[in-house]
């Protein structure tokens, strides 16, 4: 893939932009094995592979410049300011957006945020899309609620000029750090889901809850779950960390029985509408801690799928499903180091099979797929 912003050195995020595609695949494998050296494996699967540019359906830009001109991407460590709409990673969809949000923030007032002066109050611009209906979330991430009617002023001739913004919200953020997002989302729309479908699933994007950014391989990685579950003819199974409900409303069969947990209540709220659209009564979603919950549990079902965030499943979890020992595990991760370091913990468990998908090419990091059996 070529980008002019990387060969300009504006943009380094793609370390790996300069080493062949295939090459990057052979080296994520080669470090994934390495990782899981001491652990067994009985059958290393072909990893997946990705577009290689257009594939995410996310762009987090900040803010920076002035009012007038409005800059939008992201700051060089010395605070220079970098745009990148031109970034070939976005689909098509985004150039449009970007190109009308830059007069926008100028005839709103939303003055950029200075991370140096601790001024102004648009910090970002989240923009996510659903590859299946074409329609954009857009989310204003703003130091305080201070310029919000001029911005619900400004909305509707924006609103008119794009109308594929489904859902559009603003996201108050009044902590003077790079974090991305604050607790309080004000819905600038009635609507504030993005209806999305990966193989045959419903699923549902909104603020404040995670869904996945490379749809195409992200949808490969489901359908392999579902495949590789309906090999095992489990009739039960959790889902923990289960965000919007993706692997489970994948793996699911109509007489299953699905408990799903993940701390983001927006989240949960997605996976029960994709459910009940479904028609599935057998299962349970909750927004819970997954390990509060599966330690407070006195019985496991026959499989357990875990897709924690980076730093894995942890020690408690890993004792815990030692002792109650269900006969699966599928551990979807993207940090093989965490997972390498659990899996070592569950030395009760034979690795049957491991499949990397590449969910983040040009970089280092990969998702990766195992499937752990209970030893006889
Ligand atoms: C890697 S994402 C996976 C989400 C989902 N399985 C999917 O495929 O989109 C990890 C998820 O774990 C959730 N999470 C983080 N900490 C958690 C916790 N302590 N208990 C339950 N869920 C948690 C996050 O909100 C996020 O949705
Ligand atoms: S993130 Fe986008 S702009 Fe930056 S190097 Fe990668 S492709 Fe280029």
């Amino acid at each position: 893939m070529h980008c002019a912003l990387y060969d300009a050195g504006r943009c380094r995020s793609c370390q790996w932009l300069e080493t062949p595609y295939t090459q990057q695949l052979s080296q994520k494998q080669a470090h994934l094995q390495q990782l899981m050296a001491s652990l067994p494996v009985a059958n290393w699967l072909e990893p997946v592979i990705s577009p290689p540019e257009k594939f995410r359906n996310k762009a987090k830009m900040v803010v920076s410049g002035s009012v007038e001109r409005p800059l939008l991407g992201m700051l060089h460590r010395d605070g220079t300011p970098v745009d990148l709409c031109d970034c070939p990673l976005y689909p098509d969809s985004f150039t449009d957006v970007f190109a009308a949000l830059r007069p926008f923030i100028a005839r709103a007032g939303l003055t950029p945020y200075n991370v140096a002066r601790r001024r102004g109050e648009l910090k970002f611009i989240l923009l996510t899309e659903s590859r299946y209906s074409g329609e954009l979330m857009l989310r204003f991430v703003l130091r305080s609620t201070t310029k919000l009617a001029q911005l619900k002023a400004a909305l509707p001739e924006l609103q008119r000029t794009l109308p594929q913004l489904a859902a559009i919200s603003a996201n108050i953020q009044p902590v003077p750090m790079a974090i991305l997002e604050g607790d309080e989302e004000i819905p600038l729309t009635d609507n504030q889901a993005l209806a999305e479908q990966l193989n045959d699933v419903p699923l549902w994007i909104r603020p404040q809850s995670f869904f996945q950014t490379n749809p195409e391989v992200a949808a490969s990685l489901y359908a392999t779950a579902r495949r590789w579950v309906a090999e095992l003819g489990v009739n039960s199974m959790w889902d923990l960390f289960c965000g919007v409900g993706g692997f489970g409303l994948h793996c699911a069969t109509p007489d299953m029985q699905l408990t799903g947990i993940e701390i983001s209540k927006e989240a949960i709220a997605c996976a029960k509408r994709s459910a009940e659209l479904m028609g599935l009564t057998r299962v349970n979603f909750a927004a819970l801690d997954s390990t509060a919950f599966a330690t407070g549990e006195g019985s496991v079902p026959e499989l357990v799928l875990v897709n924690p965030p980076r730093r894995g499943i942890g020690a408690e979890l890993c004792d815990y499903l030692t002792r109650m020992a269900p006969l699966w595990i599928l551990y979807s991760s993207c940090n093989a180091v965490t997972m390498a370091t659990d899996l070592a913990r569950l030395s009760d468990y034979r690795i049957v099979q491991v499949q990397l998908f590449d969910m983040f090419p040009h970089t280092a990091h990969y998702e990766v797929l195992t499937l752990l059996q209970r030893k006889a």
